[in-house]
């Protein structure tokens, strides 16, 4: 990762802040390798819509809560739908929300998305955390995925921009609450994961 003297500023796109390869490919390794050993202790699930349609991407957590969805709801969880505790946010993680997220709260929930071939994350807001004012910080690794930009209001004109592998988002400020959604991935763009896909984390402080 690079220090904060060498850090470049950060695209600036309807106040979502995008640092273009923010990790290094030697980083993204060592973070693949981190979330694997994560993932034993708390396997990806398929989430469920309150409305009930399956996900397309398969989703885990670490940290004090985990975001879930199924039939009763979006929510945060203190445990992985089969019961056991969230494993913590790794060191690694938490050392790129300390550069970039410009406060001095810790997040409390690192959601992990992982997109196959076909998955897709529609439209969305995040608003199912407490405190506005934090960012959410958002790392894509692997594929390469197309991030969909729009308002706080639903509709509207909206932006796409390919995230690659090591990219890092900052949605705070103006566009802490804007809708944005992955529109599709690029499967098998990347050498990052061996069976191919994306992986996003997303840091957040929910209370
Ligand atoms: O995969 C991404 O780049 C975005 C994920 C996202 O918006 C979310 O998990 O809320
Ligand atoms: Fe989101």
């Amino acid at each position: 990762m690079p220090d904060k003297k060498a850090m470049t500023a950060p695209l600036d796109i309807r106040g979502f802040q995008l640092f273009p390869g923010f990790l290094d490919r030697p980083a993204q390794d060592a973070l693949v390798a981190v979330l694997r050993g994560l993932l034993r202790v708390a396997p990806l699930y398929q989430p469920v819509t309150p409305r009930g349609q399956k996900m397309s991407v398969r989703m885990s957590a670490a940290g004090r809560f985990g975001w879930v969805t199924d039939r009763r709801g979006y929510r945060y969880e203190p445990h992985h739908p089969g019961g056991m505790d969230w494993p913590p946010i790794p060191e690694e993680v938490l050392a790129i929300w300390r550069a970039v997220s410009g406060v001095t709260r810790e997040p409390e929930c690192c959601l992990i998305n992982w997109y196959g071939e076909g998955a897709r994350m529609g439209l969305h807001q995040d608003k199912d955390e407490a405190d506005f004012s934090c960012p959410v910080v958002s790392v894509s690794l692997g594929d390469e995925g197309l991030f969909r930009m729009g308002h706080e209001e639903r509709g509207g004109r909206t932006e796409s921009v390919w995230l690659k592998s090591g990219d890092v988002v900052v949605m705070g400020g103006a566009a802490r609450l804007k809708h944005h959604g992955v529109d599709r991935i690029r499967f098998g763009s990347s050498t990052l994961l061996p069976q191919g896909g994306r992986i996003n984390l997303t840091l957040r402080v929910v209370t």
